[in-house]
């Protein structure tokens, strides 16, 4: 391959109508790749740096005798910290541990040789005696100096230990600071970071552990020479689930091959991969509709749906998280759907069969073949089936303001016969979902759902959509906006009840000082 990156023709040129070498090549690289270059759910470890260790040392000058102890405290060890950005697209380059540098231990240390003994204490070799093995332990929380080595065994008669003591403060500091910690770590993190949506956020995930006390720290009236210091603390450690939400304003929702991407394609600058087969899309994929007066509404085309996908059939149902914020739902229906032919999905239809409800399911099939044949719509049952899978993802996710493309329209031999009885359909099955529904309005439009037919792949009646597409997405944000503003006056109105609250309490308290 020459250097220019381009194939050569018969006679040695560049081959300019060929595809460059490079491009090929990352096509081919993103279909092996089958979309895991797309991370949008995964599990990490974070923990906080550990405390840096306090330290033992005691001023030497010349002439200066029994100078005061001057060990440092040790530094706080790093938190991790999460920042909010608009620019990531993928989870892709998430490390899977994140742990935060070590606090810096108290600089004194270097200046004291002796002290290396105890760094290299832990490591030893197991075979230990008792008293050793004591020491051990106590290096775990303590440096000590030169070495505490049966000083608490073996005291004199009448003397007090003042490392007792310094024991004991030290554990009831544990104590506390273990307790708050339980209690901090009892309720789950859940953190929408979608609600810090100003870009540079910064959030504290994992805490750093504390440092330790230098030994001036344990300097008592009697104790004048504390021959001990703490180690830092270890850090707070955390499990994270990271879980990638796109956000679009509007989910296109529907079947295999119902022609999602063409739909996307037709209506926004995005170039998604269209083929006639079933899971042509592996990721969600996002363009954007662009109107006349530069109003924006970004689309998000997911993965196709199929019945049992909350099974984890065919792709699962997880890419369905990508929609979930969305404002609007848009079922891409293939109205063209063979008449009469059920479609029945591997591993769905088998599998019901053996079910415990055998009887029950069975009973099923009989009512749909008593369904006479013209009442029988397959793109009806299609849109029934999505509306199922996005119930069982998550319940109250069809009640969303949504509307539906019968899409294939141009196919003429069934498509008009098809949208007839869809429609009708539909509209019964919609109205009797709605009834009872106290999110709604009382006004019968809300019980209406737009159904536009429409031909992706000639680009027939597109503009019909994206205007109805528009009206729904304005609608939406303009009742965000105003829901948004209730709560600001809400809270405004709060804050003042709580300083004329404060303001009360603190006349009656002068008042009650006066008397
Ligand atoms: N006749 C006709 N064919 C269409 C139309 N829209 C899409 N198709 C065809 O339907 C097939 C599937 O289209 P896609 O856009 O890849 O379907 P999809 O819904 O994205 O499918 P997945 O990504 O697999 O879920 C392609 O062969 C399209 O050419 C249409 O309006 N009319
Ligand atoms: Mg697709």
């Amino acid at each position: 391959m020459p250097v220019d990156g381009w194939k050569r023709t018969v006679d040695g040129l560049p081959d300019y109508t060929a595809e460059p070498r490079g491009r090929t090549k990352g096509v081919e690289w993103k279909l092996r790749a089958k979309g895991r270059n797309f991370v949008d759910f995964c599990r990490i470890k974070v923990s906080g740096g550990q405390g840096g260790d306090g330290c033992v040392s005691f001023h030497r000058e010349k002439f200066v005798a029994f100078g005061q102890p001057n060990g440092g405290n040790g530094g706080r060890g790093g938190s991790v910290i999460f920042e909010t950005s608009s620019n990531e697209t993928s989870l892709q380059h998430i490390t899977h541990t994140a742990a935060a540098p070590r606090g810096i231990p108290s600089p004194d240390k270097e200046a004291n040789p002796e002290n290396e003994e105890e760094e290299h204490l832990p490591h030893k070799p197991l075979e230990l005696g008792e008293v050793e093995a004591k020491d051990r332990e106590m290096s775990k929380r303590w440096v000590l100096y030169p070495r505490l080595t049966n000083a608490w065994t073996t005291l004199p008669e009448g003397k007090v230990n003042y490392f007792e003591e310094a024991q004991a403060w030290i554990a009831e500091e544990d104590r506390i600071i273990e307790a708050r910690r339980a209690a901090m770590s009892k309720k789950p993190l859940l953190l929408d970071v979608n609600e810090h949506a100003a870009e540079g956020t910064q959030l504290l995930i994992a805490r750093g552990g504390g440092g330790g006390y230098g030994n001036p720290h344990f300097l008592t009236t009697q104790n004048r020479a504390p021959k001990y210091a703490t180690r830092g603390r270890e850090g707070q450690t955390r499990w994270l689930a990271l879980e990638l939400k796109t956000i679009a304003d509007a989910g296109l929702v529907g079947l295999p091959n119902a022609g999602k991407s063409t739909f996307l394609q037709a209506v926004s600058n995005a170039h998604p991969a269209i083929a006639p087969y079933p899971f042509t899309t592996l990721n969600p994929y996002i363009g954007t509709v662009d109107y006349s007066d530069s109003y924006q509404v970004k689309v998000a085309d997911i993965p196709g749906l199929i019945r049992g996908a909350h099974r984890n059939i065919g792709l699962g149902h997880s890419f369905l998280r990508h929609v979930e914020r969305s404002k609007v739902l848009v079922y891409v229906i293939d109205i063209a759907a063979e008449f009469g032919v059920k479609r029945r999905v591997k591993g769905v239809d088998d599998w019901e069969l053996e079910d415990d409800n055998a009887e029950l399911s069975q009973e099923g099939r009989n009512q749909d073949q008593n369904v006479a044949d013209e009442e029988y719509s397959q793109p009806f049952e299609d849109w029934k089936t999505l509306l199922d899978e996005l119930e069982a993802y998550q319940p109250g996710l069809t009640r969303r303001p949504s509307m539906i493309i019968a899409n294939k329209a141009d196919v003429t031999e069934v498509a008009p016969k098809n949208l007839q009885l869809f429609q009708k359909l539909v509209y019964e099955e919609w109205a009797k979902r709605r009834t009872g529904d106290v999110s709604l309005g009382s006004s019968s439009s809300d019980y209406n759902i737009k159904i536009v037919p429409v031909s992706a792949k000639y680009k027939k009646n597109i503009v019909k959509v994206t205007s109805i597409l528009r009206e729904i997405v304005e609608a939406e944000k303009a009742k965000e906006a105003a829901a948004t503003k209730r709560k600001e006056v809400r809270e405004q109105l709060e804050e003042e009840d709580v300083l004329a609250l404060k303001a009360r309490r603190n006349i009656l308290n002068d008042n009650s000082k006066v008397e």
